[in-house]
């Protein structure tokens, strides 16, 4: 009965995002998926220049590569950056930001939908967090089973240091990873943890000098799972994960709701955009542009 539910569950998530991934087809490869022949095993790189923010398109293309993914038969997937320094800076903040309504209500929708995916993702899940994981970068990397992270970088929900509250799902997600103390302090200071920190804590599993062996102790944790039944993995996984996406899944019209009138607000659109401002200025001060 309960399996049945869950598949049914599955099943009717999936049309949702199924019919997002056709929607939208971006002109250069925003992500990038290689599965090996020996090994099985599907990598699954963000490709947005410059820091892989992530919009609409990109989303989407997660969303597409995963239903791929599932359907092919990998034995695991490994989600990494093909960019050497972010793994992935989270939102876009221009979608963010004096927002378009009505694109607005399809990011959010496309945001709740690519944490399913990736949260509920049948096959076994590993990130090889080679840069910056900020934010939305970090719940993408918490969305995964296992975590191997690049020396002298950061990850963390930082929300509040842009003036916004993480969505409820979004904190269950970090709640999956830490315990509820920390997780409450890392929330409210909108702490970007250090490599060596997020290690010490639990926020990643491993260290990895280089990418190469990140990947390689991705694959490693992915065979971890070579003993047990497939069907039988993936079902206790959505089962424990199941209370948590609920939380979504039974009212993502009220969240979406409380986002748009929270993202709308005009004191948080003036954080977001100092916050927005501050940055393109440090990057045109690096550039020597200023
Ligand atoms: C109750 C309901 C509540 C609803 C609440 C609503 C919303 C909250 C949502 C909660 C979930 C997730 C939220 C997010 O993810 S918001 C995004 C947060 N991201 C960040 O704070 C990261 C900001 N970026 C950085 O810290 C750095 O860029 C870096 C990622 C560490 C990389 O540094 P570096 O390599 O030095 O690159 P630059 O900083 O020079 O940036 C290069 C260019 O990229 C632009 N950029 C950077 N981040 C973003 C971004 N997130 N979105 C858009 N654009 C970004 C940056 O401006 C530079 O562009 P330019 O060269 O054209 O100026």
């Amino acid at each position: 009965m309960l399996r049945s539910k869950i598949l049914n569950r599955i099943r009717l998530l999936k049309p949702v995002i199924d019919r997002r991934c056709m929607s939208s087809a971006s002109k250069t490869p925003l992500t990038l998926l290689e599965v090996d022949d020996k090994s099985g095993i599907a990598t699954l790189s963000l490709n947005r220049p410059p820091v892989n923010s992530l919009n609409i398109d990109l989303m989407n293309s997660i969303i597409e590569s995963i239903t791929e993914i599932e359907g092919n038969k990998s034995r695991g997937l490994i989600l990494t950056s093909a960019n050497d320094r972010v793994f992935c800076a989270g939102l876009d903040l221009n979608e963010l930001h004096k927002p378009n309504q009505e694109r607005l209500k399809e990011f959010w929708a496309v945001f709740q939908d690519v944490w399913l995916a990736l949260h509920l993702c049948s096959v076994p899940t590993a990130a090889a967090i080679n840069g910056h994981a900020p934010a939305g970068g970090c719940l993408l990397a918490t969305a995964c089973e296992y975590r191997v992270m690049l020396p002298q970088m950061t990850i963390g929900l930082n929300e509040t240091q842009f003036g916004y509250m993480a969505p409820k799902w979004v904190m269950l997600s970090y709640l999956s990873v830490l315990p509820r103390r920390l997780a409450e302090r890392a929330l409210t200071q909108g702490k970007l943890f250090t490599t060596a920190e997020a290690l010490d804590v639990g926020l990643v599993d491993e260290i990895a000098a280089s990418k190469e062996e990140a990947l390689a102790k991705c694959s490693t944790f992915i065979d971890s799972f070579s003993k047990a039944n497939p069907l039988a993995r993936s079902l206790t996984k959505k089962q424990i994960r199941e209370p948590d996406v609920q939380k979504l899944i039974a009212d993502r019209a009220g969240d979406l709701k409380e986002c748009l009138e929270y993202i709308n607000s005009p004191l948080l659109q003036d954080g977001l955009g100092a916050y927005f401002e501050a940055l393109k200025q440090k990057s045109r001060s690096k550039a020597g542009k200023s």
